[in-house]
């Protein structure tokens, strides 16, 4: 058997393209989608991140609004320019690049952006709502994940879905999800007590731990859908270059089907960003938001 490889990249080309059609249908009737981008310091993981979402932006036409500002910048100024945001009318969505710097309350920040604004779903309304199966932005990364799992055609009801790291950002609204898709949903963290014994009855196995291929083939179920949420940068010595969670070329031949590192579930955060900031632009124009 070797796995389905699915290609990220270009499904995210594809949605791009249609979100392309859609905001340009709201600028002719005055409501091009906006979205501000705020990037506190110098992370150079995060100035790629937040330079591919500008450029995705564009290309898909809509405008951003970009604020960066120095690592040693004081909270209240970063807050009173999110303030400033929630008020802006050109402005659909509200996105600060995580990590932030030390000295802030990352809580507080994300507190401070208004719901309706909240286009990467962070604010403890979004979170709730998606709790209760009634999300209004669902957070990127994991929503992402649900597209690619979409193409595989395989129905989610009552499957085995075993996901590898609890983060605010993937690992819990992906559970979420997976729970509101009909899986039946274990999340395993760095405590779990025999995690192989987890993931080899996965049917849909999700890694968002952040260690370089730690899913090995053995941890892997026979015709699995291996999810790679990882992005690790291997140092020089190693050859350099990204690789994910998952030990890519041993997973293969026992998957289902499995996400590339580059190329899989990284571009699919970045396009639905802009999904999300084209609902809260056609919410706004519409008027359910105001
Ligand atoms: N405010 C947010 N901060 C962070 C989020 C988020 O969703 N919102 N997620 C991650 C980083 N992230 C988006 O910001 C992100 C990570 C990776 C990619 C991506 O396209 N990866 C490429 C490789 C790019 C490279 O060369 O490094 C790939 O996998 O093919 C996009 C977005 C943390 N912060």
């Amino acid at each position: 058997m070797t796995a389905q490889i699915l290609d990220g990249a270009a499904l995210s080309k594809r949605l791009r393209a249609e979100f392309k059609v859609r905001a340009d249908e709201l600028a002719l009737q005055g409501h091009r989608p906006g979205l501000a981008v705020i990037l506190v310091g110098e992370n150079p993981a995060s100035q790629v991140y937040v330079r591919n979402k500008i450029k995705a932006c564009h290309e898909a036409g809509m405008i951003s609004f970009d604020f960066p500002f120095p690592a040693d910048v004081a909270p209240a100024i970063v807050l009173q320019k999110i303030a400033e945001l929630n008020h802006d009318p050109a402005v659909h969505g509200i996105l600060v690049q995580l990590p932030l710097p030390p000295q802030f309350d990352e809580a507080e920040v994300l507190a401070a952006i208004r719901p309706e604004k909240d286009v990467d779903g962070f604010h403890a309304a979004n979170v709730g709502a998606l709790m209760q199966g009634d999300p209004r932005f669902i957070p990127c990364t994991p929503y992402g994940v649900m597209k690619l799992l979409a193409e595989t055609g395989v129905d989610l009801n009552g499957k085995e879905a075993v996901v590898i790291g609890r983060s605010n950002i993937v690992g819990k609204p992906m559970a979420m999800l997976l729970l509101h898709a009909g899986c039946t949903v274990t999340v395993c963290h760095s405590r779990t007590k025999d995690l192989n014994a987890h993931t080899r009855r996965a049917d849909i196995l999700v890694a968002a731990i952040g260690k370089p291929k730690f899913v090995t083939a053995d941890m892997v179920k026979p015709g699995a859908l291996v999810i790679d949420v990882g992005i690790n940068r291997l140092p020089a010595e190693a050859g350099g270059g990204l690789c994910g969670d998952v030990d890519f070329e041993a997973v293969k031949p026992i998957a289902g089907a499995i996400t590339p590192v580059p190329g899989g579930v990284g571009p699919m955060t970045i396009a639905m960003l802009l999904a999300n900031t084209l609902t809260s632009a056609e919410r706004f124009a519409e008027g359910t938001v105001k």
